[in-house]
């Protein structure tokens, strides 16, 4: 028997010399990256025809590469991803369709109008390591990711997590932190995540060593607008807390800033071309059960 009884207890105040009052309180806040998931994204017919086509590419691919923010130097730095840009009228209308949605659920509000798209494919070994996608859109701090993940079933790749790293904010200031989330490159779904946010896929096997073995992605940026013209005197300075848009997003630009180039860049360092994002069609996906009439 034990000696607890089934009398509730009463509450006890745990005292000060337990938990001292202390006149510095300043905590670290780990922000998780806001993070928008589809299943079933092009459903199983076309992302069957798709994951055709990507393989029936192979030799199309390249190997794929980073910007130097600083020097504006193309390398391979920290990367193992083979690459093929791409464009397509249906996806780009799939993912206008569901940017409303997306939108709301990662509490961003400035207008998207263009997406640069390319397919990338791991194989043994591949990998890219800690980065933001700054080099791939034109305002990092209001600009989308998304990665729509294909493989063959069963799967024949290890490994290939993308990982999404938390933001640390003390004082104020902003950081890329060690804790992150993990998404799964599962066949047909897709993640929306901000640009500026930092992210890595950690390395892939493919014991088979065939192409068609590889996690591929289907990768589109979309950015935004150029920034509405403000008189030069009443231009915001990039540093000053902006009402309109909602922390977490300054939080990660913030944290991104280093990332950001010094120089537009004339052309994507993949060969991505930019695309115009349609406006959202009458399937406009508006939330569970939610269609646009
Ligand atoms: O393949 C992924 O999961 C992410 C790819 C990525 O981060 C990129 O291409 O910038
Ligand atoms: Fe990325």
């Amino acid at each position: 028997m034990s000696g607890y009884t089934m009398e509730p207890a009463t509450p006890m105040e745990i005292g000060p010399r337990v938990l001292p009052p202390s006149d510095r309180w300043s905590p670290a806040l780990a922000v998780p990256a806001p993070v928008c998931r589809f299943e079933n994204f092009l459903g199983a017919e076309r992302a069957a025809a798709l994951l055709e086509y990507a393989t029936a590419r192979e030799e199309d691919f390249r190997a794929g590469t980073v910007l130097d923010p600083l020097t504006g130097q193309v390398s391979r730095k920290g990367r193992d991803s083979l690459v093929l840009p791409v464009t397509s009228e249906v996806f780009s209308a799939h993912l206008a369709d569901c940017l409303p949605l997306v939108q709301e659920v990662l509490g961003h509000r400035a207008a998207l109008v263009e997406s640069l798209t390319v397919l990338t494919a791991h194989g043994e070994g591949g990998h890219f390591g800690l980065h933001t996608d700054a080099s791939r859109v034109r305002d990092v701090s209001r600009a989308l990711s998304a990665v729509y993940y294909l493989h063959r079933t069963p799967r024949g790749f290890g490994g290939g997590q993308l990982r999404l790293y938390d933001t640390v904010v003390v004082d104020g200031r902003a950081r890329p932190g060690e804790s992150y989330r993990t998404i799964e490159p599962e066949h047909d779904t897709i993640a929306f995540f901000p640009s500026g946010a930092f992210h890595e896929v950690v390395p892939s096997t493919c014991p088979s060593g065939r192409f068609s073995d590889h996690r591929f992605t289907l990768t589109t940026w979309i950015s935004g607008g150029e920034p509405a013209a403000v008189p030069q005197a009443r231009r915001p300075d990039a540093r000053r807390p902006d009402a309109r848009r909602p922390d977490v997003w300054r939080w990660l630009a913030d944290a991104a800033e280093g990332t950001r180039p010094l120089h537009d860049a004339a052309q994507d360092h993949d060969g991505a071309r930019p695309v115009a994002l349609p406006p959202p069609g009458p399937d406009t996906r508006l939330g569970p059960g939610g269609k646009r009439t």
